[in-house]
């Protein structure tokens, strides 16, 4: 076998190998002439390390091509958790229709939510708080809170309960929407993760004690021959609506690390039958699925809605359920079938609060993109919240700020004495102020447009928020243009870099279609900076 013929590994080059005899420094080479050809090989290895260098540069530059990170900022309810839902109906619609069922309970802990809030609105309590309220204060985000005891059985029924002003029966609607908030207990219980202490405010309702230690009056009752829980109701001067809006802890909200929609995939609960025995076919049959009290006590939570006396009372109170999650009551047939499967829709609008950070990744098949992964960050807004975004700022390419605009006259839920907006503004300019973010491309989203014209529409006044809109026109283009041109001075003024563009669009990211013309926008944007900033590098 020629020895020249064999495979290159464990290989021993002989002399009479022909590339490696060429190689070989002449055997009568000079002194002057070693060094000459020492010198050489010297300077060939520096061009060879030059070349390197340059290789894994344009590599590093590739790779970064080859994934850009977005992260979306802004103060809780902006409107962040929904563009994310937004961006992932667009590119990874399958995946998005897969959870669609798991969204069902949070859906029905925002409809219970709304029955929650209007019946602490009309309680004789809210009644007694309002008396003597200044008018102008600023929207209450939230109401005070409604106690609830799933211990069925304790307390006195015949608790004396008011029939609030303006004949609302207060008792009444009570009693019988009682077995619904148990449910919500459940609920929350469910979804929350019993490992984590840190949100146990946020994912929890209180439970009220045994009886009234606090002075709180106790409502009980019976629907359909059944026990229900006792619902408690702080006792006169504990219930501080308007003035001071937040009860804190009545927001659903789960950490993003627990796996809530893996467990939730099949539309159902855990409950005794359905974990022990696989037969069930839908939740529907499960009884104990919470289908049945909600779809039992919808007929009640349609007289609710309906009662103008109660409608009238939300108003008085500013009470504007449409912010939050009062879409489901007019959508309450479907909500609450039986065999109810959330729509695109109804999981866009589903409100749950993000503890910690969530994480989409997606590629684009267009072949402007050329196989780039998106990695899109979704944080936490609210302030407890905010610690968790600075180290993402290292290493992101683009930033989405949301702002939603129509939040002029509400205060935050975190703290009841900040206004919302002055929230926003604040948290805009410490962002693009950031030099750590000088290089990132960064989009403003004015969101929550819907809102906001249907606010001003309603007959609300920016003037009344902002003392420096002073005797401006209310009407939607010019609040609109008053806003962008605040928040684009913000950045004019305080970013670090003169040179970046900043891009504003007036948003309602609930809205699909326009949404997703929006993204593709924004995408491109983000596309091109990007390969702006990486050919300086
Ligand atoms: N009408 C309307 N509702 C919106 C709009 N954007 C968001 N929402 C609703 O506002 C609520 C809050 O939105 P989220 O996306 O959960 O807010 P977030 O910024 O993720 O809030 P955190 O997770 O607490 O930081 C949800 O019920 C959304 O459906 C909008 O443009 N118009
Ligand atoms: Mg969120």
């Amino acid at each position: 076998m020629n020895r020249n013929m064999q495979p290159p590994s464990g290989r021993r080059r002989s002399i009479s190998d022909p590339l490696l005899a060429a190689l070989q420094p002449p055997a009568d080479e000079s002194q002057q002439e070693r060094e000459g050809r020492l010198h050489a090989e010297q300077e060939a290895k520096k061009r060879s390390d030059t070349i390197d260098r340059m290789l894994r540069d344009t590599e590093r530059r590739n790779r970064k091509q080859k994934q850009i990170k977005v992260l979306l900022l802004g103060q809780s309810e902006s409107g962040k958790s929904t563009t994310l839902k937004q961006f992932q109906l667009l590119h990874t619609p399958q995946a998005f229709h897969a959870e669609r069922i798991a969204w069902r309970f949070v859906i029905y802990l925002n409809l219970l939510r709304s029955v929650r809030r209007i019946l602490d609105a009309i309680s004789p309590e809210a009644d007694a708080a309002h008396n003597g309220v200044d008018d102008d204060y600023e929207e209450a985000t939230e109401p005070a809170t409604i106690v609830i005891s799933a211990r069925n059985g304790h307390g006195h029924a015949g608790a004396a309960a008011q029939q609030s002003r303006g004949g609302i029966p207060f008792e009444r609607y009570v009693r019988n929407l009682a077995p619904l908030l148990d449910i919500e207990h459940r609920l929350l219980t469910q979804l929350s993760d019993p490992e984590d202490n840190v949100d146990k405010e946020a994912t929890h309702l209180p439970r009220a004690g045994s009886s009234s230690s606090n002075g709180a009056r106790a409502y009980e009752g019976e629907v359909s021959g059944e026990v229900l829980p006792r619902i408690v109701i702080p006792a006169s001067g504990s219930h501080s609506l308007p003035t001071s809006p937040v009860t804190p802890g009545t927001e659903p909200s789960v950490r993003t690390t627990s796996n809530w929609k893996k467990a939730f995939s099949l539309g159902r609960i855990q409950s005794p039958k359905n974990v022990h025995s696989g037969e069930l076919q839908g939740w529907w049959e499960d009884p104990e699925d919470p289908v049945h009290i909600i779809n039992r006590c919808a007929p009640y939570i349609a007289e609710l809605w309906r009662d103008k006396r109660v409608r009238q009372k939300l108003t008085e109170r500013r009470i504007r359920l449409e912010e939050s999650s009062g879409f489901y009551l007019d959508e309450l047939d479907r909500i609450t079938a039986k065999m109810y499967f959330p729509t695109d829709d109804d999981v866009l609008k589903a409100r749950l609060k993000t503890t910690g950070v969530v994480e989409h990744t997606f590629t684009v098949s267009n072949p402007e993109f050329r196989g780039v992964e998106w990695k899109i960050y979704d944080v936490g807004g609210a302030r407890p919240q905010r610690q968790a975004w600075a180290p993402y700022f290292d290493d992101v390419d683009a930033i989405i700020f949301l702002a939603p605009i129509s939040a002029f006259d509400q205060v935050l839920a975190e703290d009841p004495r900040t206004n919302r907006l002055e929230d926003s503004l604040y948290l805009w300019q410490s962002v693009v102020s950031n030099k750590l973010l000088a290089n990132v491309n960064i989009i403003l989203f004015l969101n929550k447009c819907d809102l906001l014209r249907k606010k001003l529409e309603s007959g609300v006044k920016l003037r009344h928020h902002m003392s420096g809109y002073r005797d401006k026109p209310n009407d939607y283009d010019s609040v609109y243009g008053y806003f962008k041109l605040k928040f684009g001075a913000l950045h004019q003024h305080y970013s670090p870099n003169r040179d970046r563009e900043l891009y504003i669009h007036g948003t309602s990211v609930i809205d699909t279609r326009s949404t997703r013309t929006i993204i593709l926008t924004v995408r491109d944007i983000i596309l091109q900076g990007n390969l702006r900033n990486t050919a300086l590098i």
